[in-house]
């Protein structure tokens, strides 16, 4: 499991913004620095169009409590993690200021809150953006993925400060995927034009961990719309490491996810005893 030392405060209160941008150190990667400390930035931006109409998703209840305080007490959970930055819905910053203090948190943890931006890449941008120097390693984490257990925190914490730059936790595939080809017309069937090998498919979760730099170099390089930062440092030329994944780590997209998060919330509950 990992752990370190509590860095020097930059902002330590519960709910402060920091609006100050961050020199990133290129000189070394996190693996020559085996104590590099960790730092989770949290995209809660999106507006959850997929999950139906309603509060930003992210502010959307999960066993009465908002789906953001679940993600950022997963990334807190873990020794390892000393700060979490939550890139907040563009007008919601205040009000997930407040509700970071109206929850109970690790004091041992700093929160930082900052506002997003149009797309994903932009909310990780802007988070990135607010890290003090001192954080060498770098979880990025869906506020969308609620329930991800601390051990793949912790996993892959572990992989990025044993040397991989860019480190995804991951899933086999349960359905056979196909690859398509828009329909010649709008409405009529796609052409299926491959069936890619299901036993070399995974399906990527989050946190994803990185070495800063190279992260800071991705979002600087890359500008093709992506849908994870992974994919960025895949961009780059660079090695992407896949760790275990776990089934708990799904993201809350549409309705029935929101069904199924409920049921794994009251099933830990049963069985915390609370
Ligand atoms: N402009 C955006 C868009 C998305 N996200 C965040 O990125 C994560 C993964 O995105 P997704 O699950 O697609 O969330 P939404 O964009 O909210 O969903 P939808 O596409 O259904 O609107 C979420 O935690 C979401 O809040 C973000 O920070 N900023
Ligand atoms: C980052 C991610 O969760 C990895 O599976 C995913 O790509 C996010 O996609 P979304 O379309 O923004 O939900």
């Amino acid at each position: 499991m990992s752990d370190e030392s509590r860095p020097s405060p930059t902002e330590t209160s519960a709910g402060t913004s920091v609006e100050t941008s961050a020199e990133v150190s290129a000189e070394a990667s996190a693996a020559d620095r085996p104590h590099a400390r960790t730092a989770a930035v949290i995209p809660a931006a999106g507006r959850g169009v997929r999950l139906g109409p309603g509060a930003p998703k992210a502010l959307r209840a999960l066993g009465g409590t908002p789906m953001l305080i679940h993600a950022v007490r997963a990334m807190a959970a873990s020794n390892g993690v000393s700060l979490v930055v939550v890139v907040a819905p563009p007008d919601g910053a205040g009000e997930v200021k407040s509700l970071l203090d109206a929850h109970s948190l690790p004091e041992r943890t700093d929160f930082v809150v900052v506002p997003g931006g149009e797309t994903r890449q932009e909310s990780v941008r802007l988070g990135l953006d607010v890290l003090p120097p001192e954080y060498d390693i770098v979880l990025v984490h869906d506020a969308a993925r609620p329930l991800v257990p601390v051990d793949t925190v912790d996993a892959v914490i572990d992989a990025v400060r044993e040397g991989a730059p860019a480190v995804v936790p991951a899933v086999p595939l349960a359905d056979t995927v196909k690859q398509v080809e828009p329909a010649a017309v709008p409405g009529e069937p796609e052409p299926v034009v491959a069936t890619p090998e299901r036993a070399r498919l995974r399906a990527v979760q989050t946190p994803q961990g990185f070495d800063r730099a190279t992260l800071v170099r991705a979002h600087g390089t890359v500008t093709d719309d992506v849908t994870d930062d992974a994919s960025m440092v895949e961009q780059l030329g660079l090695a992407v490491v896949v760790v275990p994944g776990h089934e708990e780590a799904f993201k809350v997209t549409r309705p029935l996810d929101l069904v199924l998060a409920e049921a794994v919330l009251a099933r830990r509950r049963l069985n915390d005893g609370f």
